[in-house]
């Protein structure tokens, strides 16, 4: 049986800054993030089984993605925990907003990076994460492919 490839998209809108960066990026703003996740397995070939034909149902993996990434990025506001922003992280929560400490700078390479361990923990053990692309803006995104981090 051959293996194939799937892909999933998603879409999620989250705040961030970039403590320290030199650019324009380092106040707080946000960004319509487009995230498509490839897996890549074997169709299942056993007539009885539900699932039969797919490697995996589009809908477990988008719970997966979902639980894990969308619906604790969206609407969030992310800030690297280890900066002064910690500081008004914290002044944002305590006023109610929604805010992500993470142990990163957010930028696209550092959350597809985050994202790709997030999702490999939690696929089937037939089926492997093949990479996943990471769009911050309509001309800027991030790749992660696991033929290239083996
Ligand atoms: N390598 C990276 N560079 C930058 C990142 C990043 O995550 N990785 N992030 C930012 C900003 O957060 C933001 O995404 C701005 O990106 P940019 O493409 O510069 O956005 P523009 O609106 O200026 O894009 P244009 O289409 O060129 O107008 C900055 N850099
Ligand atoms: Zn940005």
């Amino acid at each position: 049986m051959s293996n194939i490839r799937i892909t999933k998209q998603f879409s999620f809108e989250t705040g961030h800054a970039l403590y320290g960066y030199d650019g324009k990026c380092r106040n707080v703003h946000g960004h319509s993030y487009r995230l498509s996740v490839t897996v890549i397995g074997t169709p299942i070939s056993d007539t009885s089984n539900v699932k039969y034909g797919m490697v995996i149902d589009f809908s477990d993996l988008k719970k997966i993605v979902k639980e894990d990434i969308v619906d604790v990025f969206d609407h969030a506001t992310v800030f690297n925990k280890n900066t002064p922003h910690v500081e008004l992280a914290k002044e944002l929560s305590d006023r109610g907003h929604s805010v992500l400490l993470v142990d990163y700078q957010p930028t696209s390479e550092m959350m597809v990076i985050d994202f790709a361990e997030k999702i490999k923990i939690r696929l089937p053990k037939n089926i492997t994460l093949h990479s996943l692309r990471l769009q911050e803006t309509a001309t800027s995104y991030a790749e992660w492919f696991a033929s290239d981090n083996l």
